[in-house]
């Protein structure tokens, strides 16, 4: 059983209660505590009566960052489509201003910390089937669990308006020892049984692959992706709990993630970083030119040779490289870049893989990072605008979140964004997967759509369809 102690929140809550009658605005007050090591899912689970509808979890292809929050403590939306970036960024920052951190850790991804993302293409005409994200959405947890490097913290984040009083934290205090002492009854999660998959116009997009290329083989354009979706139905409410826990244990070397909104749930597993940035260093990665898993390990090992040899996915990826290299030059000193891509291996897929590091320049921060690369030629195409336009043009899917940035930032502007990919939409008993892939002159509108369908098959295992 975990029990808190000592708390700051209680002692120094009076200075924050008048600091918000002083300011005439609410103003955060957020404290850290280092606790006893617990299950990352547990705490997810446990959420799921109280905090329903209002959960993430975020862990990253190493395990060094795990992250979990529980209810909304502030939420940052917007549909505004121009300097959508910024406009967090400005939004998030004159949050934290006059805020009260008590946080004896010097470490990343601890105390106020969003946690969000952002559409694809925030032009792109809206549907039903995303009304429950807005184009940008973040949501600052009421508690966050960040498990780094093994060691466990919870922070309480309260925010006080000009009409709370003191005892606003007697009641928090209560709700979070419940939390903590509701661990020991996670139950796990009933699996749906899945009744029905159907395609959404398998053949309309085959045509819209057959356009592009001809496109790619006379115009400007050099790299279009284009992505489709896969409607499924259940016997019963797809419960996240249960597709979280499944993805976990399925894709160890994958950033796995759920953001609720509204009832809905965004989750995947991802193999792509777009970016990381902790003080001056920044990692990205190109991520595109893909094949399957061999079934021995010889035939895995030649379809890998295979992959790294063929002309036509070394070209697709060659974009991807392109341009994030010209996109961090902009805002970096140094940038180290191998010359060549080395494989990176997800249980039922290979990919082509560069890591990109390099050291920014003192005035870039994360999202404007974040605005600079989004979409690469992974997701988008090459030249971005044209790209992006003429997605927005042939494409029948309403993408959404999927293919976009979906992370982290914490009060000291550090965190990371993964490119989501691999993933669905929970809606009720029913669920929307996201496939796409990179278009050039030489793809053939069959294999490109069989690439598509192997990028179902991470979800479609989740979620008891494969
Ligand atoms: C677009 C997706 O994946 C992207 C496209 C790839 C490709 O076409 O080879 C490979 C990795 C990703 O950058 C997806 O999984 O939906
Ligand atoms: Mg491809």
């Amino acid at each position: 059983m975990i029990t808190i102690q000592e708390t700051e929140i209680k002692e120094r809550g009076l200075l924050a209660v008048n600091r918000a009658k002083e300011l005439g605005r609410p103003i955060l007050i957020s404290e850290v505590h280092h606790i006893e090591a617990i299950n990352p899912l547990s705490f997810f689970n446990i959420g799921k009566d109280r905090y329903c509808g209002e959960r993430f979890f975020w862990k990253d292809p190493t395990n060094e960052i795990v992250l979990i929050g529980l209810g909304i403590s502030k939420q940052i939306q917007s549909d505004q489509a121009t300097d959508r970036f910024f406009h967090v960024e400005r939004e998030w920052k004159s949050f934290l201003e006059d805020s009260i951190i008590f946080n004896p850790y010097s470490k990343m991804a601890v105390g106020p910390l969003m946690f969000g993302g952002f559409s694809f293409d925030p032009y792109k005409e809206k549907t039903e089937l995303w009304s429950k994200f807005a184009d940008s959405l973040f949501h600052i947890p009421k508690y966050l669990v960040s498990i780094l490097d093994g060691e466990t913290y919870l922070t309480t984040n309260i925010v006080i308006t000009p009409n709370d009083d003191f005892s606003l934290f007697s009641k928090v205090l209560e709700e979070r020892n419940q939390l903590l002492h509701s661990l020991k009854q996670d139950h796990g999660a009933k699996s749906a049984v899945l009744l029905e998959t159907t395609e959404i116009s398998p053949e309309r997009w085959k045509q819209a692959v057959d356009g592009v290329v001809k496109e790619l083989t006379n115009g400007p354009l050099k790299k279009v992706v284009l992505a489709r979706e896969l409607r499924l139905s259940f016997t019963n409410k797809v419960e996240a709990e249960a597709v979280l826990g499944n993805l976990y244990t399925q894709q160890p070397a994958s950033y796995i993630f759920a953001f609720e909104s509204n009832g809905d749930c965004f989750i995947g597993a991802t193999p792509e970083r777009l970016v990381k940035k902790r003080g001056s260093e920044v990692f990205s990665t190109c991520l595109a030119g893909s094949i399957s898993r061999g079934i021995t390990e010889e035939e895995d090992r030649i379809l890998g040779q295979t992959l790294l040899n063929d002309q036509k996915n070394l070209i697709e990826h060659g974009f991807v490289v392109e341009m994030i290299k010209e996109a961090l030059e902009e805002s970096c000193e140094e940038i180290i870049l191998p010359e060549k891509p080395q494989l990176l291996k997800n249980r039922d897929i290979q990919h082509l893989y560069t890591p990109v590091i390099g050291k920014c320049s003192n005035d870039a921060s994360l999202l404007l990072l974040v605005e600079r690369l989004h979409p690469t030629p992974a997701l988008g195409g090459l030249p971005k605008k044209a790209a992006v336009e003429k997605i927005r043009q042939v494409e029948d899917l309403d993408r959404g979140f999927y293919g976009a940035p979906l992370g982290w930032i914490d009060y000291k502007q550090n965190g990371e964004f993964a490119v989501s990919i691999r993933c669905g939409l929970l809606q009720g008993d029913e669920a929307s997967l996201f496939a796409g892939c990179g278009v050039v002159a030489d793809s053939n509108s069959e294999s490109e759509y069989l690439e598509t369908s192997l990028k179902f098959t991470p979800m479609l295992r989740a979620l008891g369809g494969k």
